[in-house]
């Protein structure tokens, strides 16, 4: 019998709802409101998502995600993680709408948005993904200009239109700690840190409102890791952009993360500030995350 999830009440938390409020009354369409009056700038709703056919489905093979409701502020971080196998990435690919659910809805503004190709263009250009492995994720018979340059020719409106586009990458380059000279170089000839910032620079020449970042620094070094969570960190305040951050790893989820939601099994089991989730855990399955986390640090 899977425990039911942990809902805190009170400021800065978020609100779990299921498909119907107390009364039993549906949810009204539109708009997720957060405690403080925000409104969220993606939600994802009752997510069902199941990889099995519908013979073995019969036979109770479980979802992959399992009515999974969660959402983010415009100018948040919010973090997702659970162990191996916990539904996170597929969530993180429902919201991309590179997956699409068997059942539930993703909001973006409010309004319900389906797989990427189906998207507005100003949507698939405002949610943008960093992957886990940076290098992959770039073409390498291309140089990093031609990559940013390509984002540009399929998305003409996000074009840089008041000066040269070589500027404008100069200047993405720049804002993510790299040199501009980087420009000239393929991915072989780069590390993973400088591939990882490549890929970020990519997402932001769309000027997008949501990074959906998914393992984005698990391939890489501690002390690297570090440097692009701040990066991310920095940019999140500069730029007004969400985060949604996908993680095994409690201690990335303590160096990026404003709120946390942890999945366990394909459900959420808890949402909770990051300070109170590290305080208060209050899910026997958070706690048992954090216990394997510290005696981890401690081995
Ligand atoms: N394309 C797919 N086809 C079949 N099963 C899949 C597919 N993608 C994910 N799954 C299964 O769905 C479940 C959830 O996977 P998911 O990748 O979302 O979890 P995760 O928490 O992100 O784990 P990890 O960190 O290992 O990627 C797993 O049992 C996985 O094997």
């Amino acid at each position: 019998m899977p425990v039911p999830p942990t809902v805190r009440q009170g400021a800065g938390r978020l609100p779990y709802r299921g498909p119907a409020d107390a009364a039993g009354r549906p949810r009204p369409a539109g708009r997720l409101s957060l405690p403080g009056g925000d409104v969220s700038l993606i939600e994802v709703r009752d997510l069902v998502v199941n990889f099995h056919s519908r013979r073995e489905r019969r036979r109770g093979r479980p979802n992959a995600v399992d009515g999974v409701s969660l959402a983010v502020r415009p100018d948040e971080t919010l973090a997702v993680v659970g162990e191996s196998g916990s539904g996170k990435t597929t969530v993180a690919r429902c919201v991309a709408g590179l997956q699409t659910p068997q059942a539930g809805t993703v909001l973006f503004d409010g309004a319900p948005v389906g797989r990427v190709a189906k998207r507005p263009p100003e949507v698939r250009r405002a949610i943008q993904m960093v992957f886990q492995d940076p290098a992959a994720s770039l073409n390498p018979r291309m140089t990093v200009r031609s990559i940013i340059a390509e984002t540009w020719r399929t998305h003409r409106s996000a074009a840089p239109a008041d000066r040269s586009w070589d500027d404008a990458i100069a200047e993405l380059l720049r804002d993510v700690g790299l040199d501009p000279g980087v420009a000239d170089r393929r991915a072989p000839s780069l590390s993973g840190g400088q591939c990882q910032r490549v890929s970020i620079a990519r997402a932001l020449a769309l000027r997008p409102r949501l990074l959906v970042c998914d393992e984005a620094v698990s391939a890489l070094d501690v002390s690297v890791q570090s440097q692009i969570l701040r990066l991310l960190a920095g940019l999140r305040a500069s730029r007004e952009l969400a985060i949604l951050f996908i993680t095994h790893d409690l201690g990335v989820v303590r160096q990026i993360a404003d709120r946390v939601a942890v999945m366990h099994q394909g459900r959420l089991v808890e949402t909770a500030t990051a300070d109170d989730l590290f305080e208060r855990p209050g899910h026997p399955y958070t706690r048992k995350l954090l216990d394997a986390a510290l005696d981890l640090e401690g081995a």
